[in-house]
This record gives structure tokens, C-alpha cells and sequence, in this order.
């Protein structure tokens, strides 16, 4: 099956030459649920840049479904981290038809097919009931329902959800990472979803893509969230505990907190 996502030696530099990343190569399956996790700065939304064909490599490819990544494709879905535009009083549905006409299709497509598409999206999400209620006055898990509405318009292949989680509380949390699930479950569609916390992705994810020191390590969460492979993605001593099924990731060399 083609890759849904294929870095072949891909590095990554921001305009004034600040490399993010360097040397990845990575394969993510089509269909798998993938966590990118990685601290303040790492790379997550530069890696999400680069797959949107926004930040075109300084070095190697990106490819999408066997296509070389770039800017406006219809295969992916993006839900950026900046969210403050949505304090307002627009309705939910404006806001997922503002997708619906800007994006996608511009006005080619015709407004009863366009409501169509508007309702659809709503409903894989179960937010009809929000669609008429100003933004300003929903709860940030649903205005969340309702930006993963806007990333499914034109059936995207492939979801990149940019911290969907934060500002959310743990079983606010729990529910938007069962319903990408679902989705992705359903809809054979491939997710990222990049986080600061790996426990409230642990039962959802097929693969976690952890970054840091400027590289990538792709791969179940037993094979990479450990302290051998963390400590040589850093670059410096990294401990990984397992407790009561959560996993806990904390810098320094093993013991030396539990001496503390
Ligand atoms: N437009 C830009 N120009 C120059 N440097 C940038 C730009 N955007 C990000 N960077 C730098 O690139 C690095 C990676 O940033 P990025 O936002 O990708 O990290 P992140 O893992 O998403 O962080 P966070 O978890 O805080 O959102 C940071 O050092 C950041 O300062």
C-alpha cells in the first residue's frame, strides 16, 4: 500500500537559516493514528508546515499518497494550533461553510451541494445541534468538534491536528481523541495529531513520531518512548517510567529522581 507519508532525508530550515530538522526519513502507513510528540519547540508544527508543502524542504522529498507534497492539496486536513479568531460571534456553521467556500472549491460548487457538504462534515463530528450557536458562546471541546468539521470538508486523506488537545480538560480531552478515532478508524483517513502528553493519546495510537535535537524516531509507542531511544534522540540522559498504564517521560539519568 502507498505511504499516506514519505520523508526521504528531509531537512528542514526556517528563512534565516534556523534548521529544525535534519537527515528524517520516516514511512507512515495510510490509515494509522499517529502521535507527534516532542517539547516546546521541537519541530511539530514545522513538520506539519512542511508536510502542507508551506516550508518545501532545503533537502530532500516529501511525498503524500506517492505525490510530491504541496501547497493546497485537497488530500489533507488541517487543524492549526492558533485558535484566538474564535472568540466571536459567528455560528459553528459559518464557520465550516467559510471552508466550504473558500478552500476547497471556491464558488465552483453549487450552494445546495455546498450545504450538503457543510451538513455531512457536521455530522461525522455530531455537531449539528452546535451549528446555529455563536462560537463565543461554546465550550472550547466544542468549538474543537467544530474545527475538526472544517477539516473534513472534501474528505482529506490525511488529518493534521495541530494540539487539538490543549486548553481541554482530561475527559474533554478523552472524547475528541475517541471521535478522531472513530473517524479515522472509519474512514480508512490517516491521522497526526501532535501533543505535549502522550497518556491521553496511549489507547488510540498505532505509532508515536517523537522529535527532538532536530531528529525523528517513528515506531510503536514500546519501541521509541523508552529510555534508550529517547536519551539518543535528545542527545542527553532521558528516563521513562510505566506506571498504572501511563507513561511518564522525565529528563535526567535513570535513578537519579528516585535517589532524590
Ligand atoms: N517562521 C519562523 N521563522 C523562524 N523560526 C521559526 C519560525 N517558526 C518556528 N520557528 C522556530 O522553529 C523551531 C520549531 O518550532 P515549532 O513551532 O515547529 O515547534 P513545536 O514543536 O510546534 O513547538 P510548540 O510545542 O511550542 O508548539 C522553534 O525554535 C521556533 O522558534
Amino acid at each position: 500500500m502507498t505511504d499516506a507519508v514519505l520523508f526521504d532525508g528531509v531537512r528542514l530550515e526556517h528563512p534565516g537559516g534556523r534548521v529544525v530538522l535534519s537527515g528524517v526519513d520516516l514511512r507512515i502507513p495510510a490509515g494509522a493514528f499517529v502521535g507527534l510528540l516532542g517539547a516546546n519547540g521541537a519541530g511539530k508544527t514545522t513538520l506539519m508546515r512542511a508536510i502542507l508543502g508551506l516550508l518545501p524542504p532545503r533537502a530532500g522529498s516529501i511525498a503524500l499518497f506517492g505525490r510530491r507534497a504541496a501547497r493546497g492539496s485537497n488530500l489533507v486536513g488541517y487543524m492549526p494550533q492558533m485558535r484566538a479568531a474564535l472568540s466571536v460571534s459567528l455560528s459553528g456553521r459559518a464557520l465550516v461553510s467559510a471552508a466550504v467556500n473558500g478552500r476547497r472549491w471556491g464558488t465552483a460548487l453549487p450552494v445546495a451541494s455546498r450545504r450538503r457538504e457543510v451538513d455531512r462534515v457536521l455530522e461525522l463530528v455530531g455537531a449539528e445541534a452546535l451549528a446555529s450557536r455563536p462560537l463565543d458562546e461554546l465550550s472550547g471541546g466544542e468549538r474543537q468538534r467544530l474545527l475538526l468539521a472544517q477539516c473534513l470538508i472534501g474528505d482529506p486523506r490525511l488529518l493534521l491536528l495541530d494540539e487539538p488537545l490543549n486548553s481541554l480538560d482530561p475527559s474533554r480531552q478523552a472524547e475528541l481523541v475517541a471521535l478522531v478515532r472513530r473517524l479515522q478508524r472509519e474512514h480508512g483517513i490517516t491521522v497526526l495529531f501532535s501533543a505535549h502528553e502522550l497518556n491521553p493519546l496511549l489507547g488510540a495510537l498505532d505509532q508515536v513520531l517523537y522529535l527532538a535535537g532536530g531528529h525523528a524516531a517513528l515506531g510503536s509507542v514500546d519501541s521509541v518512548v523508552t529510555s534508550e531511544t529517547l536519551s539518543r534522540l535528545y542527545g542527553a540522559p532521558i528516563e521513562v517510567i510505566r506506571s498504572g498504564g501511563r507513561i511518564f517521560v522525565l529528563p535526567g539519568a535513570p535513578g537519579l529522581e528516585r535517589a532524590a
